[in-house]
């Protein structure tokens, strides 16, 4: 290999401002994403442009705006710590570059610049331990659509996920010993960004199809691209690693967006039957998210927190995600090296 390697590490993405029009521009560039919302392009252009993103934009701002800091929204905010600290922790044989799925910086911007320095290996690095053909997926196939057009297409590896690596486990689960160490907690509830079961269908090119129910309860070679089966199996290596008994545990699915079935169980209902069945103080993991954001902040972290209070419950606690957390840093130093 001569010369450097490239290394482009890429999460979601996130407005440039939490006003109206920008979180506007964020969710229509976001949902128009044929591998987000799966509907061929005029029905998806309808649903987005004349319903989602003319009545979200206002609500989605409002709590944008709650997430906010001085220096902009914390998914770009860990995520430019993050290219740091991996730079200096590779050395300059790499160069670390951040890369938004949506809005920016883009990852044509880090391609491009990739491009310019004459790397000719680069390694994609997407922040999604599980994979889904809405995070992981797209990313791939925006890297691809960029590629394909150069003259000299460089070499590329892409990492699939990371849902069961050693230490992306470790790192989450010192994240939780330290609450669970602090406090007696009844139960812990591991919560995943939700996506249409139908995507899980879709996705199951092996004819053993998935029925979102037992058969996701263990990693085997017909179900490995299986999303709910990939959070199933981060909850048991974190169940395992924390000492959890059978039963004081759970693993659901937020975020739910629209009318059609996402994957099961939905937090909102786990949180209330938990509240409902006297349990009063429950810890709440979100490991599909490597970096706090609108999603564990105020979904997890403040609106289950009042659904739970509403229903009798007494103590939530969020765990914080591996942010700028030295464990997260030598986890991608594997990543990258392995
Ligand atoms: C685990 C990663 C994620 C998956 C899988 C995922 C699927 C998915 N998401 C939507 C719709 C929305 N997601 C929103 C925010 C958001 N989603 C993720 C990650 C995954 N999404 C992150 C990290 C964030 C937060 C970004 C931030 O700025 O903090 C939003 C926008 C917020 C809102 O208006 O509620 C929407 C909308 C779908 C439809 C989907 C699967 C098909
Ligand atoms: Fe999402
Ligand atoms: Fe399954």
């Amino acid at each position: 290999m001569v010369g450097k390697t490239g290394v482009l590490i890429v999460n979601l993405g996130t407005p440039d401002s939490p006003s109206v029009p920008d979180v506007r521009k964020y969710l229509r560039e976001f949902l128009m994403d044929g591998r987000v919302i799966d509907y061929p392009a005029i029905p998806r252009w309808m649903l987005v442009n004349l319903i989602i993103a003319p009545f979200r934009s206002p609500k989605s701002a409002k709590i944008y705006k709650e997430l906010w800091t001085e220096n902009g929204s914390p998914l770009k905010i860990y995520g430019e710590a993050n290219e740091k600290q991996l730079q200096a922790a590779l050395g300059d044989e790499y160069v670390v570059k951040l890369a938004m799925r949506y809005q920016s910086p883009s990852i044509e911007s880090g391609l491009k610049a990739f491009q310019k320095m004459g790397l000719n290996n680069i390694i994609v690095i997407p922040f999604f331990p599980q994979y889904a053909s809405a995070t992981t997926g797209s990313v791939y196939e925006e890297v691809m659509r960029i590629v394909t057009k150069w003259q000299v297409i460089p070499e590329i590896k892409f990492l699939n996920y990371f849902y069961n690596h050693p230490k992306f486990v470790s790192a989450f689960a010192e994240m939780g010993k330290k609450h669970l160490e602090a406090h007696d907690y009844e139960h812990v509830i591991f919560s995943y960004h939700g996506i249409p079961a139908r995507q899980i269908r879709k996705g199951d090119c092996t004819g053993n199809t998935c029925k979102l129910g037992s058969c996701c309860d263990s990693i085997t070679a017909m179900n490995q691209h299986c999303y709910r089966a990939e959070c199933f199996e981060t909850t048991r290596l974190l169940v395992k690693e924390l000492g959890l008994k059978e039963g004081t545990y759970t693993t659901c699915f937020q975020s739910r967006l629209g009318r059609e079935t996402w994957i099961q169980p939905y937090t909102e209902d786990v949180v209330k039957d938990l509240a409902k069945k006297g349990i009063k103080k429950v810890l709440a993991f979100s490991p599909a998210f490597v970096a706090d954001c609108l999603e564990t902040t105020l979904e997890v972290g403040e609106e289950y927190k009042e659904l739970f209070e509403e229903n009798g419950g007494e103590h939530w606690q969020l765990v914080e995600s591996l942010n700028d957390s030295d464990a997260w840093i030598e986890l991608l130093v594997d990543l990258v090296k392995e």
